[in-house]
Parts: C-alpha cells; structure tokens; sequence
C-alpha cells in the first residue's frame, strides 16, 4: 500500500518533535532546552504537547534500537542519510513500534511532514522503508533483536543503550551487590521520568504543596517515595504553582533531595555551624541545604565556577541570603583557602551523567568511555580540596549522578585508602530520613495514570551535569487537565503510591485522534496501546548495602544517585 499523501497538512505535534530532534542531531542542541522552548513559541495546546514530547524523548531514547531496525529495512545505511532522512525515519519508527500507532497514520503523517521539510524524492523514500518496517510487527522486531549475539551487545540492541554504557551500568550494579539487575535498569532508562517536586524545607510544608498542586494544576498529588520533602505530580506545569515562582518549591528529582539531606542529617559530634557547598550550580542541593541550615542556624557557602551557573545558584537561594553566601571560583581552592573550617561539606563532582539516562535522552549517545577518564583527575582534586576544608570529625558527603565505579567507588576508596577520611553508614542515614517522610495525596484517583501526561513528563529539572542550563523552567503542560477538584487532605487521603491500574482510564478526552495521541499520552504507551492495564512500577525505599549510598531508577524510581559519608580524619 502506498501511504503517500498528495496534499496533505503536517501535524503541529509532529512537526515539533521533528525540529527539537533536527537541532539535537546537527546542532548538539539539547532536547529539555530546544523542545520546551519550541511548544512555548508554536502554542500547541497541552494534548499535542504531550504528544510532541513523548515522540521528541522516546525517538531519542530508543534511537539505538530503531537504527538497527531502519537498517536492516533500508538500502542505504543509516549514516549516508540526509540527517533530515534519518531523524523522519526515526519518528516514524517510534510511532509504529512503541506507540504503535496505526500504520496508516503512522507512515502517512511522517511523509507528510517529509513532503513539507524535505521533498517528494526523501518522502517516498521514508515512505517505502517505514512500510517494509511495518510488515513486522513490533514483536517480531524485538525477537530479531533479541537474537544478537553476546549479552552486552543484545542488551545494548534491545534496549537501545551504547554497548559501553550497558557495560558500565553491569559493573556498577554487581559492585552495588545487583548483578541480576541489569535488564530491569536498562528498562527503566527508557522511561519517563516522575516529575517531583521539593518543598524546600522551612519554607512549604510538603503537605500543603501537594494540597495546592492538585487544585492549581487539576492533577494528582502524592507523597514522595523516599524523601520527606518530596512531592510528585501526575502533570501540569509547575511553574504555574507560586511556590515554585517564589522558591520555596522547585522540581527536584528525590535523588537529589535525598544527597541534600542525608549529609545535613548525618550524626556529628562538636560543632554544626558552617556548611560548605562546594560544586553547587545550578543551585539544586543548595537550596534544599539553605532551607535545613537557615532552621538549624548555620552560615552555607555555596561555590560555583561558572558564573552562569554561580547566578543560577543565586536564584535558588534568594530566599536566604542571611545566611547563605554564594561564590564564583574554582572550588579546588577553597581547601587552602579555607582549610579546616567547615562542619560538613557536600562535594556534587561534575561526572559523566550516566545516572541520569532517562532525563536527557540525548545523552547516552553524545557520551564517550574517555568522558570518565577525562573527568577523574577533577574529581579527585574536588574531593581533596572538600576534605581539607573540612574540619577534623567533620563531614564530606562526595556525591555523583553517575553510578559508573571509576566515578563513585575508585575516587572515594582511593581517599579512604590514604587514610584522610573514614566512611561513615550513608545508608543507615538515608533510612532515617526516608523515615521521616508522611503518607498524602490529593486529586483524583482515575487521574493517576490518565490525567498524568507521563508521556509528556517535563524532565525539567534543571541538568546538573554536562548539559546546560534551562532558564525557563517551564514544563510543556501535558496530558489531559482532568476534572480534578480540591478536595482536602482528609478527605482525600488516599494510600501514598499509585491507583491500582484498573482505576487507571486511558486518556480519552474527546482530543484523541486517529494518529494515537490517547496512546501516547499515557505510559507505558506500548502496553496501553496494545490494550493492555498499565501498570505503575513500583518504587521502594529499599537502599541495599552499605556504607554508601546508591539509589537506582529501578528501584527507588529515581536517577541513579551515589553518596559517599566521609569523615574527615
Ligand atoms: C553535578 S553539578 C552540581 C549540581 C548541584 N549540586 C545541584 O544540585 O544543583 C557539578 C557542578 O560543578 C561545577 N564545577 C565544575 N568544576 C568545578 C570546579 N573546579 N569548582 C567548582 N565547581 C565546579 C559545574 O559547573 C557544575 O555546576
């Protein structure tokens, strides 16, 4: 069948997704800063900013996969394709494959939109490769791929990560004491992230966060899994809530708040009067340290040494400037500078990311294994400048969003080994706070899955690694704004976690049209596609081994996460 339109309008949705992926594939643009801003300026209304997104993040994400597939459905290899040619075939792959939208609309709408960018020459070629492609079904597809040989490079095939990467993430996991844990990781780097919210403490009950989101936003509001100052939203965008304007509140993955926490939570004998953030940009963990430190009356000093970013630090805290000062500088001098003077020193080295897959889909393929050679020597010296800053029986919490050993484990054991600092039970600290943490949720239970624009998640928090900032701060509202009503807490307070699936309606809002935007709205797409319950995956405050701490997406449903408790000999 020919799926070629003569004349035919593109659609808004696609059209997005298609230059947020042009600018990441030729301009190294980043997808949470490009795609954002593009919604912004096109005005797409939420549903087809929902649908933009997922086909933005998910053709990213599992790029690799359908490369693998494209070629053995193409003449050509992939890489003499205009990159126009690859990135068409690269949507239309993800709709037929993971939203498996129909093909007819699937294929048509893409050489549609390739009639419009490019010409009639590339759409009919898009057009007779995505048809061979959908002569099989995905699960054909999967079987092939599953055939690969050799773990490392099946896995890297079938779950669309570079084989290095799948590596890597093995080695980190059976050091973690998760040998068996690999498929489950990989699994969950291809999903969408929960978009959480801090309430910074001292300034918003996280309770009354929660409260204010559901009916600001109309969306679901329920505890954190982990960390007591959590709150994480179905959909909506955040920055409509005042408290997030005024930072109080900030979107905040549970990961990083639980970084924060731990080391300011920590058992210290003597004194507790002044912290020290050295790696602080964009200003993420300072606030949420500015909030405990301001309550426990102790100065902060927050380091950065871009000032861009030292600005975005600025931001964050200004709020509480009292008692937070924010520096620029190169955060390895502050050990001479300031030897021995703070209590407890948190050191967020620069590393490769590789914790934070699922938020920057682009990722994955832009880093290289000499990434984390690169970086080691800096995050030695960081760590040496955050030990001698800090006093005898004081704390160093070195942290990394990266679970790779040569960044988390080799840097910290080489420290312990000199003899400068002595592991203290990061786990054992972590429980407590996670104990902390209470049980709500506002919004309507049907609107757990339907109304949560997973598709769309934002994954807008502001990147802390590699890639630059985004000032905007603005999430593409998504899904669909259902009837939610504010109802209070008492009334409302249903079991932290989220709606049996068989509460969980597909997005059905009269907006759904034929091209799948109901499947794409709802996650997992492929199993509400296919008709199938979507389940939530269910995350735990299950911490594993000590003394340090690692936190797993397929675990705790958050970014993959090291802390290292030190104290300072
Ligand atoms: C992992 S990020 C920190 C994230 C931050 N803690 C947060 O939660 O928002 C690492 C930061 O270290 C900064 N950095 C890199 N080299 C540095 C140095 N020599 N001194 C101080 N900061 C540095 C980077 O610019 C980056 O902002």
């Amino acid at each position: 069948m020919n799926y070629v339109k003569k004349r035919r309008d593109f659609d808004p949705a696609r059209h997005a997704a298609y230059t947020a992926l042009m600018q990441v594939a030729t301009d190294d643009a980043y997808a949470n800063l490009v795609l954002p801003a593009i919604l912004r300026e096109r005005g797409l209304r939420p549903l087809d900013a929902a649908f933009a997104t997922e086909l933005t993040y998910g053709t990213l994400r599992m790029q690799g996969k359908y490369d693998s597939i494209i070629a053995r459905s193409a003449t050509r290899p992939l890489d003499q394709l205009d990159p126009a040619v690859a990135v068409l075939l690269r949507l239309g792959a993800h709709q037929l494959l993971t939203l498996r939208i129909a093909p007819y609309a699937a294929v048509g709408e893409t050489v549609a939109l390739a009639r419009q960018v490019a010409s009639d020459g590339p759409a009919k070629m898009i057009n007779a490769v995505l048809r061979r492609l959908s002569e099989r079904s995905p699960e054909e597809w999967d079987e092939l791929l599953e055939a690969t040989e050799g773990a490392d490079e099946r896995r890297a095939a079938v779950h669309s990560h570079p084989e290095w990467v799948v590596r890597a993430l093995t080695q980190a996991l059976k050091v973690a004491g998760r040998g068996d844990e690999i498929d489950a990781l990989l699994e969950a780097n291809n999903l969408p992230p929960q978009v959480c919210l801090v309430a910074r403490p001292g300034m918003v009950e996280p309770v009354d966060l929660a409260r204010t989101a559901a009916r600001v936003l109309r969306t679901r509001a329920t505890a954190g899994v982990i960390s007591p100052y959590a709150v994480n939203i179905a959909g909506g965008d955040p920055a409509r809530l005042h408290e997030v304007r005024g930072a109080e509140a900030a979107v905040q993955d549970e990961g990083s708040q639980m970084v924060a926490a731990v080391l300011a939570s920590a058992p210290l004998d003597g004194p507790d009067e002044r912290w020290l953030d050295l790696c602080a940009g964009p200003g993420g963990k300072t606030a949420l340290l500015a909030g405990l430190a301001g309550a426990r009356g102790v100065e902060l000093l927050a380091n950065e040494v871009t000032a861009h970013r030292a600005d975005l630090v600025r931001q964050s805290v200004r709020t509480s400037t009292e008692w937070v000062e924010v520096r620029t500088g190169d955060g390895r001098e502050l050990g001479e500078e300031k030897e021995g003077y703070f209590d407890r020193t948190l050191v967020d080295v620069p590393c490769s990311g590789l914790g934070s897959l699922r938020r920057r889909p682009e990722a994955r393929w832009r880093r290289q294994p000499r990434d984390i050679a690169d970086l080691a020597p800096l995050q030695r010296e960081l760590l040496a400048a955050a030990i001698k800053a800090t006093r005898p029986g004081g704390i160093v919490g070195y942290a990394t969003c990266s679970p790779h050993v040569a960044e988390t484990h080799v840097v910290v054991q080489e420290a312990i080994a000199k003899g400068l600092v002595k592991p203290l039970d990061a786990v054992e600290v972590a429980r407590m706070v996670a104990s902390w943490r209470e049980d709500f949720a506002f919004g309507r239970v049907s609107d757990s899955l339907a109304g949560t624009g997973k598709a769309g998640r934002a994954n807008e928090e502001v990147d802390c690694c590699f890639t630059p900032v985004n000032e905007a701060g603005a999430a593409a509202e998504t899904g669909r704004q259902g009837d939610v009503v504010q109802l209070d807490g008492e009334e409302t307070g249903l079991a932290n976690g989220s709606a049996p699936a068989e509460e969980a309606g597909p997005d059905t809002d009269g907006h759904a049209d034929e091209v799948g935007r109901a499947a794409a709205s709802v996650q997992p797409a492929q199993e509400k596609a296919a008709g199938a319950e979507a389940e939530e995956p269910q995350f735990t405050a299950e911490f594993g081994q000590g003394p340090f701490l690692q936190l797993w997406p397929h675990v705790n449903g958050t970014d993959a996460m090291f802390l290292a408790l030190l104290e300072v000999q």
